[in-house]
């Protein structure tokens, strides 16, 4: 946004007149959601921010609303367009130290956006606070004060907003966790920065959605012939620990592969055998029967992790598969551990592989990137990415993927009740499944996130993962209706 702002000014559009639209979209926002708001309590931070909300004071004010003003210290450190904003506006104002919260009031929040650099002071956390506990209805403009808008952590204490007026983009902090609950309903509004500066410096970043992926989904012909659709192999563990597998294997078959094959230790085929029909099954005991295995090139995706167990195995396994597509999962990832540069050397050249992990298996094949507080999610798998030369589904309600070259894609259609048992199993399945079909790995991890994420809403609050399986849908091939930009 700094670069986009810069380029609106040299194409001479005035970045007042920004502010006012910002501030103008601010007040029609609360007029809309408050229209019985005894008073708006404009708190006004010393930056850009606390200008967008001087402006909307004013606005507020002149359609007759009753609007209190209180500054967070000296005006006379405004400066640029926010200093042009207090010396156009003519509302008493107080020091934000004498703001008592009341219930009543409506609070338009302007007091940090885009420029938070630190951690909020005690006196402003503790107002915080207070507004929170009389649960005072706060409108933020731009963010939520407090919420970091590249990382969406919180920096000390930040509001919690009903509702978050942003412009012109999504910025990562609404939609990385706890940002986006922090933002309460975003609206993101058009202050009128024309639509080609804007994209012309649209970031690798973006949200997951059909835009993404929609073209790699073309390519798949539902009509195909079942070997045309591919044949996704998914490596089950013994039999007590099978159901993970079986999971993913069945993902799979829903998710489109022509063909799925099982591959199990041969005590385990009794009891898969008793669970599966359309699913085939093949024994392999050893590293003999493996080779044997993968020397049959028509088989195109692996999944190797869900309830596998037999670490020594795992990376042996995975080590004979190493010029294959293969997605690595749970117990797999964790196989690594001691480890982890074996598996990132072995997948070196053309990306095949996709790892799953949640943040404890994160922590496990790079635990120094989970402990460096100051990387935000994007960071972390942005980094593991490159190091791993792997895509990275970097798993949560907020799920982050990442690809070697930088790209990196931020989920948001995931309902809370996703996290649940077996749910990770069938998204391993499902990108395996889109891995076979011939699905680039990073546009098979983004689609298959995207329809687990569909599937968790389709399945409901309190599904099981049997409901989830059930409830898988085919991927939309137009993206139109549902590219947002
Ligand atoms: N195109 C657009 O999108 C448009 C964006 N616009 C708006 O501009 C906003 C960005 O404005 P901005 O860059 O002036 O930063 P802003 O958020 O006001 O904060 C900076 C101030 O806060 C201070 N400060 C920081 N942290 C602090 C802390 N913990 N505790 C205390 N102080 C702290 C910092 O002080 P300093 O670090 O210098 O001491 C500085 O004074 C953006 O969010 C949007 O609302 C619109 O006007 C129109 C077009
Ligand atoms: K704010």
């Amino acid at each position: 946004m700094v670069k986009v702002d810069r380029d609106a000014a040299v194409s001479g559009i005035s970045s007042f007149g920004l502010m006012r639209a910002a501030g103008h979209a601010v007040a029609a926002s609360a007029l809309r959601h408050y229209p019985e708001a005894t008073r708006f309590v404009c708190l006004c931070g010393l930056g850009n921010n606390g200008g967008d909300a001087l402006i909307a004071a004013a606005a507020l004010a002149g359609s007759g609303a009753r609007v209190a003003v209180y500054l967070m210290g000296d005006p006379a450190r405004f400066t640029g367009d926010a200093a042009r904003a207090f010396a156009a506006v003519s509302i008493p104002h107080q020091p934000l130290d004498t703001y008592v919260p009341t219930i009543g009031d409506v609070v338009i929040d302007g007091l940090f956006g885009a420029g938070l650099s630190r951690a909020v002071s005690s006196d402003v956390a503790a107002l915080m606070r207070t507004v929170t506990d009389l649960t005072l209805p706060v409108i933020a403009i731009d963010l939520p004060s407090g919420v970091d808008g590249r990382s969406g952590q919180v920096l000390g204490e930040s509001f919690q907003a009903a509702q978050t007026v942003t412009f012109m983009t999504r910025k990562p902090g609404h939609l990385l966790l706890p940002g986006r609950t922090l933002c309460g309903v975003l609206q993101v509004i058009n202050i009128g920065i024309p639509a080609r500066i804007v994209t012309s410096h649209r970031a690798s970043l973006v949200e997951n959605t059909a835009a993404l992926w929609h073209k790699a989904v073309q390519v798949l012909d539902p009509a195909a012939h079942k070997y045309r659709r591919g044949h996704l192999i998914v490596f089950s563990g013994a039999a007590p620990s099978s159901g993970a597998a079986r999971m993913s294997a069945t993902a799979g078959l829903s998710a489109g592969a022509g063909l799925v094959t099982m591959v199990a230790p041969t005590e385990a085929l009794p009891t898969l055998a008793a669970h599966l029909t359309a699913i085939m099954l093949r024994p392999v005991d050893t590293d003999e029967m493996l080779s044997d295995l993968v020397k049959d090139t028509r088989l195109n995706a692996f999944v190797l992790g869900p309830g596998f167990g037999a670490p020594d195995r795992a990376r042996r396994y995975v080590a004979a598969l190493s010029d294959r597509s293969l997605v690595l999962d749970a117990d797999g990832i964790t196989a690594f551990r001691d480890d982890p540069q074996f598996l990132f050397a072995a997948f070196r050249g053309p990306v095949r592989l996709v790892l799953t992990p949640h943040d404890g298996e994160f922590s496990r094949l790079f635990p120094d990137l989970a402990a460096d507080t100051a990387l935000s999610k994007i960071d972390r798998a942005t980094i593991a990415a490159e190091r791993s030369n792997a895509v990275i589904i970097l798993k949560g309600s907020d799920t982050v993927i990442s690809e070697p070259n930088g790209r990196v894609a931020i989920n948001a259609n995931a309902p809370p009740w996703l996290a649940t048992a077996g749910s990770g199993d069938v998204l391993a399945g499902i990108v395996g499944a889109h891995l076979a079909q011939g699905m680039p790995p990073f546009e098979a991890a983004t689609s298959a996130v995207w329809r687990h994420g569909v599937a968790g809403n389709k399945a409901g609050e309190g599904m099981t993962a049997e409901n989830l399986l059930r409830a898988i849908r085919p991927l939309p091939r137009m993206p139109s209706s549902l590219a947002r930009p």
